[in-house]
């Protein structure tokens, strides 16, 4: 399936998604994610942000998507709609993991490996099928994305709600 822009997807077609997404960005995850390491493997929080690896992209993202649900002749099924409803039913699975836990502190401290490893497989679910129905509806993901964080600057200017999580139509002015 190609994308709404039309262009090919490249680096990782072709390979098994796992074995070439982890060998492709594991030395720079370790290098750039050191403090994503350490907190994906319970520990607490030091002075760096939590940072991501850089691959895979949204665009690598979707075209392995769509490769196996073509390997698979699935596109029958992934139409908007039933993207959407299998993209809810993995959001009620990673709550699932959350519900009757109370507060839950940032890295996740309290939880086992098992359990880290079961939210992130939920919250993949919901970012594959999130990026097959943005595809499935012609919707550029990253690019709107940036659009939207742009909004959300002009909507929120830092200097007039810091601090604050009013929602933007309680501001008076
Ligand atoms: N028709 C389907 C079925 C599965 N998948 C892919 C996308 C999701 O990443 C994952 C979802 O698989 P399951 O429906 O088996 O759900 P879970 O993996 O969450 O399993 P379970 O519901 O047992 O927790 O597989 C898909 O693209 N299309």
């Amino acid at each position: 399936m190609m994308a709404a822009n039309g262009k090919d997807g490249c680096g990782l077609k072709g390979d098994e998604p796992s074995a070439s997404v982890n060998g492709s960005s594991k030395s720079r995850s370790l290098v750039v994610n050191g403090a994503a390491s350490e907190l994906q493997n319970g520990g607490t929080s030091g002075p760096e942000r939590f940072t991501f690896s850089p691959e895979p992209t949204m665009e690598d993202i979707r075209r392995m998507q769509a490769e196996f649900t073509d390997e698979r002749d699935w596109n029958q099924f992934h139409q908007p709609r039933n993207l959407l409803l299998a993209m809810v039913g993995e959001v009620g699975e990673v709550s699932e993991l959350f519900q009757w836990r109370g507060e839950v502190a940032e890295g996740l401290p309290d939880w086992t490996e098992s359990e880290r490893e079961q939210l992130a497989h939920e919250l993949s679910d919901v970012m594959i099928y999130l990026v097959e129905l943005a595809e499935k509806c012609r919707v550029d993901l990253p690019r709107a994305v940036l659009r939207k964080m742009a909004l959300n600057r002009l909507k929120y200017p830092a200097s007039k709600v810091h601090g604050s999580a009013k929602k933007y139509t309680e501001y008076k002015d």
